[in-house]
């Protein structure tokens, strides 16, 4: 009779052919062992959570075993096939006394309540068996398995059951072939996990059998190719880590891989012990609960980076509103650095940004955030550092936000290659004065680590840990006494320093990204350079610029309006490489449009003042802003905060520190809250948006009438050499002195112009030595006083590089605004976009008597932007060098209007390939030059016939050549 939960039968073949299979669903795990048992049912037996997470480990590892029955009879139910082989010898063994058999299966759950009545109800002994192992056989290998190792145990006590119970090996097998099954069926990251958590232990088993591993996984191909040489240097590698250094690699080549290994240790002699010894484990409870655990600590840890990286909310958002980091994030673009620390610090990093890059060309230096912690030699080089830096604003922080986003919410590489990945922000640590473990700061950012923290740290293999913005950390680094332990307390500098050293972490992988100031102290750490990458984020190219304001401004309209806008505007678009300017110029530009005050004859913002007045602006006027104009007193204490901070290097305000400043009422529109958290609160700080609007408004401090302070300490030099401190400040106090923004905050505020004096007798004192001061001029917007200042300089010899946009673009400015002749600029267009720098320049080449482009691909392109600059002004170029400049035949049409430059006496156009196409045209264009002398024509890939012409120049060079 079919008892209660009877679901479904089953036939065999053996003695028996039908057998009923019980399911219940009130008792535990062992009680029942259904067939073909589907993972709803699983998992309400088991009674763990059918949502999601790690218990489903614990459901697939049982429904696989659950239903080996159905699989190859031969291979899977190995043991299941012993029972039914031997079941006539089992019987005849135990037919005197089975009960310590039954006892046995009862205790171990083989048999339930139910199935010992059944068994028990049996008239003789035999038929006991026999209802036995119908019962057994029924709940299939699961169940068989443990039934044969009960026969096993009990062996000396029925020495009839004969040799078969005693072949150890064919046992091994079956456990080596189940292992194998439950390998195939564990989840990818599960198996990763499991593996990332047996590590050391596989490492110090398996030590000695380093070189015949080896010879294995490369037979196996599953570790990357390289040359045999190599490979045999790597096996004879004899480091206590080489171990972990070959499951690194393995790992790294993802779940497939490591379980193909897996199952090389599961058939090799040596090491099958140590397998199955593990993979008994994955499915003890402790196993499991500690899965779990893990499994739960991870699930959280996302949850809470989500919850605070996901949504970016722009200061000038009402609460509430947000936009998700994915929808506005662009790749920036990202470049190799060089292995040594280079430290320019003369420069403001604002000034300097892209120096060492040609977009366009270093494509072999690129990064992409996706192969950003791929091991690009792998048996060479095993990097477990990122060192990232770059300028202000220029996209570090973001970069990692999106970093910790993808792993936690979606399926880049980064989801597979790490299993935690841990954000700490330096400027949260400055607020820590006393000692402190780097366990208790691990777990102040990220309370779900709490259950793991321990063992992460210890055995880190795929955790990355982020460490955003070094060079905002308060605390000195000392690392003449690193910390080593996760669990020590030390003083955070000590920790941090643990953590650039590697003796924390050590095994995990370190990004820590910093603004080029950081760098300094990057130095004192003695980094491998075969572990550690070094990248520099430069910013955006001109299409992930375009990209941006098509994310940013959900309208199309409007993005191609503000676009044009840009593309018409070269001093702006320049700005916007920069992220942050980028952002800024956005919001502006949005507002611009939308209240239509823009007018046509308006040609909007220009230099950065004029933008973050307009910024300032459009705040005061539409975000609530107006409070801090309508108190007294609250925009002047705002402005004394930013300064105070400036000058202290503070970004992060306490109450106190807005109190001493006379702040009283928090203004939302421009602080926003940051909660820092102790190890027993969790404490209210307040931040600008971003340094450089906490600097316009300390600008901005010494032009309100109120301000009493004296501007004099902003123009102070400094006698330590990277005080860079003042650069921006004196740039936008330039700037408010200059018309447009005045007019712009002058609907909101009274300004004065008290530092006007200083600010003018700084600027003509420091033009020779200091680069700022072009910055300054360029913000000034004063042509008559550049004139004045330029009075006294002579330009004989300009030959600087030409890097950045930025750069370009001031020093343009003040040559134009002095529109005085330039002798000779021998122009070097750096590694930037070259068409993009010489529209920046174009303005200033009329004012050249020499113009030198040797060696600079400016190309057809850059020919056309350079003649047409020359229109304005044709008379005073008398020599032109254009020697290797990869010319081609198609700059025939802007050739000819070399006829525009009257007084040209050299014209040097060697090693170009214009060929006789391009020659038409020079002939043409040179028609009519009575005063050249020098025509330079080697290697242009002339034909003969073509080089003659009539009344030519007195030194005339062989025109031909190949
Ligand atoms: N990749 C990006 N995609 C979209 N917006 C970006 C990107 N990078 C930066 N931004 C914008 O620029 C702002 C400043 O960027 P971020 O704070 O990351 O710069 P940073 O390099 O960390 O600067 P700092 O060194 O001054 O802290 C961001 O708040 C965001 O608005």
């Amino acid at each position: 009779m079919p008892c209660p939960g009877y679901e479904q039968t089953h036939t065999r073949t053996g003695e028996h052919d039908v057998t009923a299979c019980p399911v219940r669903h009130d008792v535990g795990l062992g009680d029942h062992f259904p067939e073909k048992a589907s993972e709803e049912e699983l998992r309400f037996t088991l009674g763990t959570s059918t949502s999601q997470g790690w218990s489903d480990y614990q459901i697939s590892s049982f429904a696989l075993n659950v239903n080996m029955a159905d699989e190859d009879e031969t291979n899977k139910d190995i043991n299941e096939k012993l029972l039914i082989e031997n079941r006539p010898n089992i019987i005849d063994a135990l037919m005197y006394n089975p009960a310590n058999v039954f006892d046995e299966a009862r205790a171990k759950r083989v048999l339930c309540r139910e199935d010992s009545d059944e068994v028990t109800s049996e008239k003789s002994n035999k038929d006991k068996i026999r209802k036995c192992l119908d019962i057994v056989e029924g709940k299939g290998e699961e169940c068989a398995k443990i039934f044969v190792t009960i026969l096993a145990n009990h062996r000396s006590s029925y020495p009839r059951l004969g040799s078969w119970i005693k072949d150890d090996r064919r046992r091994e097998e079956a456990s080596v072939h189940e292992a194998e099954i439950i390998l195939q069926d564990l989840q990818d990251d599960k198996l990763l996990f499991f593996l990332k958590m047996k590590k050391t232990l596989l490492s110090e088993e398996l030590w000695k059998e380093f070189p015949s591993l080896c010879d294995a996984v490369r037979e196996a191909e599953l570790i990357p190719k390289c040359e045999l040489k190599v490979f045999e240097e790597f096996k004879r590698n004899k480091s206590n880590n080489r171990m972990n250094f070959l499951l690194d690699l393995i790992m790294e080549e993802g779940a497939e891989t490591s379980r193909s290994f897996c199952t090389i240790l599961l058939h090799d002699e040596g090491m099958k012990g140590l397998m199955l010894q593990m993979m008994k484990n994955l499915e003890t409870d402790e196993t499991n609960v500690e899965l779990r655990v893990w499994g739960k600590a991870q699930e959280e840890l996302k949850e809470e980076l989500l919850k605070n990286f996901r949504i970016m909310r722009d200061y000038n958002v009402t609460i509430g509103e947000g936009t998700r980091l994915e929808d506005r994030f662009v790749e920036p673009v990202i470049v190799k650095s060089k292995p040594e620390i280079e430290i320019e610090l003369q420069e403001h990093e604002m000034m300097k940004p892209n120096r060492k890059y040609n977009l366009k060309n270093a494509d072999e230096d690129r990064f992409t955030m996706e192969d950003l912690f791929q091991q690009k030699e792998p048996w060479v080089l095993h990097v477990n550092k990122v060192l990232m830096f770059g300028g202000p604003g220029i996209g570090k922080s973001m970069l990692c936000k999106k970093l910790v986003v993808d792993w936690a919410g979606g399926d880049g590489k980064i989801k597979s290659k790490f299993d935690f990945v841990i954000l700490l922000k330096c400027r949260n640590l400055n607020h820590i004065s006393t000692e402190t473990t780097l366990r208790t700061i691990l777990l102040n950012e990220h309370p779900s680590l709490k259950e793991v923290v321990d063992d992460l740290m210890e055995n880190a293999f795929r955790v990355l840990l982020v460490l955003d913005a070094l060079d905002e950390l308060k605390h000195p680094l000392d690392f003449d006494n690193v910390c080593k332990s996760a669990q020590e307390a030390r003083k955070v500098g000590s920790i941090i320093a643990g953590l650039l050293q590697s003796t924390l972490l050590s095994r995990g992988t370190l990004l820590v990204t910093t603004r080029l100031m950081g760098l300094q102290w990057l130095q004192y750490v003695d980094y491998d350079p075969k572990c550690t990458c070094m990248v520099e984020i430069v910013g955006f190219s001109r299409e992930k610029t375009e990209e941006y304001f098509q994310k940013f401004y959900l309208d199309e309209d409007k993005a191609n309006q503000v676009l044009q806008h840009l593309s018409e505007n070269e001093v702006l678009s320049s700005l916007c490489f920069n992220p942050v300017f980028c952002w800024i110029t956005a919001t502006c530009l949005s507002g611009y449009f939308d209240c239509n005050e823009g007018s046509t004859h308006d040609p909007g913002p220009k230099t950065m003042t004029e933008l973050f007045s307009l910024y300032l602006h459009l705040h005061l006027k539409h975000h609530g802003g107006e409070s801090i104009t309508s108190s007294t007193g609250s925009l002047i204490s705002l402005c004394g905060l930013a300064f105070h901070g400036v000058k202290e290097r503070k970004i992060l305000f306490s109450d106190e520190d807005l109190k001493s400043d006379g702040i009283t009422n928090i203004p939302p529109a421009f602080l926003s809250e940051v909660f820092l958290k102790t190890e027993v609160e969790s404490v209210c700080h307040y931040e600008f948006f971003h340094l450089t609007v906490q600097e316009f408004f300390a600008a901005l401090y010494f032009l309100l009438p109120q301000c009493i302070e004296s501007v004099d300490e902003v123009f102070v030099t400094s006698k330590k050499k990277d005080d860079d401190r003042f650069q921006i400040v004196q740039q936008f106090l330039s700037g408010l002195l200059a018309h447009k923004p005045r007019a712009t905050l002058g609907k909101h505020f009274k300004l004065s112009t008290k530092p006007k004096d200083k600010i003018h007798s700084w600027l003509k004192e420091h033009k020779h030595k200091d680069l700022n001061c072009f910055h300054c001029v360029y913000e000034l917007q004063d042509v008559e006083f550049t004139k004045t200042m330029m009075n006294n300089v002579k330009f004989e010899k300009l030959t600087q590089n030409m890097t950045s946009p930025l750069y370009c673009t001031v020093v343009v400015y003040a040559l134009q605004a002095a529109n005085k002749p330039v002798g000779l600029w021998s122009v070097k267009l750096g590694p930037m976009d070259h068409k993009q720098i010489m529209k920046i320049l174009a303005p200033a080449f009329p004012l050249c008597e020499k113009l030198v482009f040797n060696g600079q691909s400016i190309g057809d392109e850059g020919l056309e932007i350079l003649m047409k600059s020359l229109v304005n002004n044709p008379r005073r170029l008398k020599v032109l060098g254009l020697e290797r400049c990869n010319l081609s035949t198609k700059s025939q049409p802007v050739l000819k209007d070399l006829k525009n430059i009257i007084n040209l006496e050299v014209l040097n156009l060697s090693m170009n390939a214009i060929r006789d196409e391009g020659l038409e045209g020079l002939m043409e264009g040179l028609k009519f030059q009575t005063s050249l002398r020098i025509l330079r024509l080697w290697e242009c890939k002339l034909t003969n016939k073509v080089w003659a012409y009539p009344g030519g120049p007195e030194e005339h060079h062989q025109l031909g050549g190949t």
